[in-house]
């Protein structure tokens, strides 16, 4: 940071990335790739500095108190950096989608109306202590045209700094405008109130995190936000549900990565399972780890298990812990999948169609997954290639956020003359 106080140095992050966006509309998809590819040769040939740098922010983890998944978040290895790596390669992948012709029609009169796919313009980004973010989001953001504002959490802030010197390196070796991707170099959240009133030059702020996160950039902003918010998502095991796909997949929504808001956090159960299903399920989460936080009757059927407060079903525990009901049917499991989750990611396991349509019809939430972990609600896995993060909004985007995501479309006819009369 210069000397600049915040409301100068804000306003000077946002003008400066107004101005690139503006040069980054016409940058060609070549161009763009050319610095994803620039990147990856970055990221290799500095791994040993990032680890190093990364280590100091792990090693300052445990004095702001970060829990163990959280930990897991912020740390890179030479693994996670070849992950990041390969990433960036399906990015690199993937069509240049500003400039596409997403719709056309040929009016009576000659003109020819075209919807053409745009960026967004500029995106402020606030996100958790995820290094990897960094890079996912500046090059979902640059490929598909936007210049991008990056907020990343103050745990991670010494791994940010150096993917930020690649980030610029990069963009100027390439001849991309550098102020295409910046990084917001101070921790003090005060910062992000600054932004969040510069609407002049900010299209969209895009918050994903907790609720603290998200209330405030939903009270304070003055440009559109897309919501990133938390996973209280569940796994319902219907009336027909076969014991195998019931254990495996509750198993595999909870423990596969506890910590993402995608992982399961509450278990409904129909009540026809509980001598049959329920058992092999719970002892397969107990195998696991996972502490039950139980409902009364599931409590007289769990050894081990603890009794569960209302607070427990709407909580995204980030750990191996999960709330656990047994419902009467498949109304009670919606009713209460609406009243404890945030819209975010529900899974059914059945054997009939006519119960997975009923499910996916009336649970309103951002995936709603047929015999399958709710793990899989990532753009990755869903076919879109990275994402910027899930959308628990409606308008705009919603579920994973890729390339597409992050743009808009403008109207361009082409006439020969034509006037209207
Ligand atoms: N839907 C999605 O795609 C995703 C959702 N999440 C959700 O994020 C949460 C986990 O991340 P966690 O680290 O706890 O998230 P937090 O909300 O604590 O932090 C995320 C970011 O927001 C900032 N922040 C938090 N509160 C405020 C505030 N009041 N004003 C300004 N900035 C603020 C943090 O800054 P600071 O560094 O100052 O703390 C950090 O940069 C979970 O709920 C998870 O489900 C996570 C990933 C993806
Ligand atoms: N896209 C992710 C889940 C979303 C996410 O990034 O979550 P988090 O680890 O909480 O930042 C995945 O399934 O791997």
């Amino acid at each position: 940071m210069t000397e600049l106080d915040l409301p100068q140095y804000t306003q000077l992050l946002a003008q400066q990335a107004r101005d690139a966006s503006r040069k980054l509309v016409s940058a060609s998809g070549d161009q763009k790739n050319a610095w994803l590819r620039r990147m990856i040769e970055l990221i290799r040939q500095r791994t040993p500095e990032l680890l190093e740098v990364n280590a100091k922010d792990l090693e300052q983890a445990p004095t702001y108190g970060l829990a163990e998944a959280s930990i897991d978040r912020l740390r890179l290895t030479e693994a996670r950096l070849e992950g990041i790596a390969t990433a960036l390669e399906e990015i690199i992948a993937l069509p240049n989608p500003i400039g596409e012709v997403i719709g056309s029609n040929m009016r009576p009169n000659g003109l020819l109306v075209t919807r053409v796919r745009v960026p967004l313009g500029v995106v402020f980004f606030i996100y958790e202590s995820r290094p990897n973010v960094t890079i996912d989001a500046a090059a979902l953001c640059v490929k598909s045209g936007n210049a991008v504002i990056l907020r990343g959490g103050k745990e991670a802030f010494h791994s940010n700094m150096a993917f930020y010197a690649l980030l610029q390196q990069g963009l100027k070796d390439v001849g991309l405008p550098e102020q295409a991707v910046q990084l917001v170099e101070t921790t003090d959240r005060e910062a992000v109130g600054h932004f969040l009133k510069l609407s002049e030059y900010i299209d969209v702020t895009i918050p994903r995190g907790g609720k603290g996160l998200i209330e405030r950039v939903a009270r304070d902003a003055t440009m559109p936000v897309i919501k990133h918010f938390d996973g209280v998502c569940h796994v319902y095991l219907d009336k027909s549900a076969e014991l195998e796909p019931a254990k495996s997949i509750t198993v595999n929504s909870k423990c596969q990565r506890p910590g993402v808001c995608n992982a399961a956090e509450s278990l409904l159960v129909h009540t026809d399972l509980v001598e049959t299903v329920f058992p092999a399920v719970v002892q397969a989460l107990v195998e696991q780890g996972v502490e039950l936080r139980c409902c009364p009757r599931s409590l007289e059927l769990v050894s081990g298990g603890k009794p569960a407060t209302e607070e427990d079903y709407a909580t995204e525990y980030g750990a191996k812990i999960m709330s656990v009901k047994i419902v009467n049917d498949m109304d009670e499991a919606i009713s209460r999948i609406h009243k404890y989750g945030s819209g975010h990611t529900e899974s059914i396991i059945t054997t009939e169609l006519a119960a997975a349509e009923k499910f996916t019809t009336e649970v309103d939430s951002a995936a709603v997954i047929v015999n399958a972990s709710t793990r899989f609600n990532d753009g990755g896995e869903f076919g879109l290639g990275a994402e910027i993060g899930i959308s628990t909004d409606k308008f705009h985007a919603r579920g994973p956020c890729g390339l597409h995501e992050l743009t808009s479309y403008k109207y361009v006819a082409h006439g020969a003359g034509q006037i209207r009369g």
